[in-house]
């Protein structure tokens, strides 16, 4: 199963020009850690030396063995300097390799938790439309992939450093003696390194046209295998489904990847057999020499050394520079993540938010289309919600409450039409400011895996610390009885992820995230399905708190449950994108239109 829509291959043209991303990738290693960085390419630079100083002592050496030989001569001391040199070479040699393996996995660690945490703090900067689009969590996964595979890339582009260094010296050497040697050599790894370069690009190519698979490869793992889906997993056994569905899916990516590396092994080992070729055509060349005398029996291995090192180094650039070039495509990803930018954000100067709020709310002729949707949420609708007052929405599935709260918290802006609040449109006022001053309790509430402090501090979340503070929301919203049962009392972990994890029932869990509204001194409350999941004495005593906490301020209430909305001074009735219906209760029945035939519904079944 190939993905469907073959994305175009980075052309030579992409690549080179990905190359450009080099600089401000080492620009965030240096400002990761200056002093690692400069230490690593310090050490890094000796490094470079010592081959070429090695191989110079092997051929003086060698050099002084023939002469003492030639000589009939027993004064060794000069060879013994010269041994004792190339070994302090060859144990200054292996600690700068530790050092620096050392300084790359150091630096690649503390590079990866930085952009682990840049990804994140961009992440919560964009539109929740964005967050909702397939196509964005793709470059939001090539992103994350991202902060591991650079440092190899690290490690990469500085050895390639070194190796050019290296090359430098091994080079002088041997143009000194022969130039156009080296003129073979590099023509005879080239189509080595033209193999490489192109199995690279198909190499990239494939791994992005395969990143939405690989997203549902890491869904599948993750659904097959939390302990949030366990029972259900067990109980409709869909472990088969899940594991033939993942089977599917990887075997796919397998096949595709075992062609390419196929492929790849086979044209890699003829090209590079080229390569050798002209590596051995030089050594015979160097070795008629010597026997023919022009050229010592140290120089010999001296000019061999020289070459194998040459060739190794400079197949190792070559091939490097396309790993390079395609982890600077990663990097093109990386980049472009952080130039996604939202569409709902603050304006240049913005309004001051209303210390009071006078007014209230006005959704003037709003209507909203979800981005990519076929078909519009609402059209035209007006309502206001005026200050002190509680507003409860009824409507069927799908009929848009969320939705409307999604657009009154500037999470979407409408369509057409405009919320005003006091009579500005609330896109004038600071976004963060907004979102600050009303507080919202979401039907899929976050369940934190953590303690049930922090569980409840998520209404207002700098205040986690301020124990008297969580401890008054917990009692307004009946969690404290709750809590007091925990072993660990507010420190009790919730949720079954961790270790000594407590997990809640339903109810519970939604006691802990009514306590999230009591958080905060917001003059809007807005609670949608509060009570779902609360047992009939429980939603009593909630409302009878929450008239009196509440009391002056404005409450938007969502809930299917009519024993909830009663509780409201006004009701809205959404069908079909439009305001259906609105009045308190008692209107609302009188008027035996769709409320009243939803409420008998309701008072019906439950006799
Ligand atoms: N992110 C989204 N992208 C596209 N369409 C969406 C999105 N979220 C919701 N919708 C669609 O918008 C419509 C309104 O959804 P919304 O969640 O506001 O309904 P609701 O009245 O709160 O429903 P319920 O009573 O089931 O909670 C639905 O048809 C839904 O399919």
């Amino acid at each position: 199963m190939a993905p469907k829509n073959k994305l175009p291959q980075p052309t030579l043209k992409d690549r080179f020009a990905a190359l450009k991303y080099l600089p401000p990738f080492f620009k965030e290693i240096w400002n990761t850690h200056p002093w690692m960085t400069a230490g690593n390419g310090l050490l890094r630079l000796v490094r470079s030396a010592i081959p070429f100083g090695t191989l110079y002592l092997g051929k003086l050496i060698i050099d002084e063995v023939v002469r003492l030989i030639n000589a009939h001569s027993t004064d060794t001391s000069w060879l013994l300097w010269l041994i004792g040199l190339e070994l302090g070479l060859a144990v200054l040699s292996d600690g700068l390799n530790r050092a620096t393996s050392l300084l790359d996995a150091l630096l690649g660690d503390l590079h990866a938790n930085r952009s682990s945490i840049q990804i994140m703090e961009h992440a919560a900067t964009l539109d929740l439309a964005q967050f909702e689009d397939p196509v964005f969590y793709d470059k939001l996964e090539r992103a994350r992939q991202q902060t591991v595979g650079r440092t190899a890339l690290l490690a990469q582009t500085l050895a390639q450093f070194q190796d050019i260094i290296t090359i430098g010296f091994l080079g002088a050497g041997l143009v000194v003696f022969s130039p156009w040697l080296i003129l073979i050599l590099v023509l005879s790894i080239l189509p080595a390194f033209l193999g490489e370069f192109y199995f690279n690009a198909e190499s990239y190519a494939l791994s992005y046209q395969w990143t939405p698979q690989r997203r549902e490869l890491d869904y599948l793992r993750y659904v097959g295998a939390s302990n949030v889906n366990a029972k259900e997993v067990k109980l409709f056994n869909l472990s088969k489904f899940l594991t033939d569905r993942f089977r599917e899916v990887s075997s796919g990516y397998y096949q595709q990847n075992k062609k390419l590396a196929m492929r790849r092994a086979f044209w890699g080992a003829l090209l590079t057999a080229v390569g050798t070729a002209g590596y051995y055509g030089a050594y015979g060349y160097i070795g008629l020499e010597t026997v023919k005398g022009s050229i010592t029996l140290g120089s010999l291995t001296f000019l061999a050394g020289s070459f194998r090192q040459l060739k190794s180094s400079l197949e190792g650039i070559l091939n490097r520079f396309t790993s390079i070039s395609q982890g600077a495509l990663y990097l093109k990803d990386f980049f472009n993540f952080f130039h996604l930018q939202p569409e709902v954000a603050s304006p240049l100067h913005p309004r001051p938010f209303p210390t009071v709020i006078q007014e209230g709310f006005v959704f003037e002729n709003v209507s909203f289309r979800y981005p990519n949707a076929s078909k519009g949420v609402f059209q035209d609708l007006n309502f206001t919600l005026k200050k002190g007052e509680k507003l409860a929405i009824v409507g069927e599935n799908g009929a848009g409450k969320t939705t409307l709260v999604k657009l009154l918290t500037r999470l979407y802006d409408p369509t057409e039409g405009r919320i005003l609040l006091d009579g500005v449109d609330l896109r004038e006022y600071d976004l963060g400011e907004l979102q600050r001053h009303i507080g919202v309790i979401f039907q899929d509430y976050i369940r934190l895996m953590m303690t049930a402090q922090a569980n409840i501090a998520v209404g207002d979340i700098e205040h986690i610390h301020e124990l008297p503070r969580v401890q008054t929301a917990a009692e307004r919203s009946l969690a404290a009885s709750l809590i007091q049962k925990f072993p660990n009392g507010l420190q009790q972990v919730l949720g079954r992820h961790f270790s000594g994890g407590t997990e809640l029932s339903g109810g519970e869990w939604q006691k802990i995230a009514l306590a999230r509204a009591y958080m905060r001194d917001s003059e809007l409350l807005i609670l949608d399905e509060p009570t779902a999941a609360l047992d009939a004495r429980a939603e009593y005593e909630v409302f009878q708190r929450f008239a009196e906490l509440t009391r002056g301020k404005m409450a938007l209430l969502i809930s299917h449950r009519f024993s909830t909305v009663r509780m409201a001074d006004r009701i809205i009735v959404i069908e079909n994108g439009e305001l259906l219906e609105s009045g308190s209760h008692e209107t609302l029945m009188a008027q035996k239109g769709r409320y009243a035939e939803l409420f008998q519904l309701q008072a019906r079944g439950y006799n």
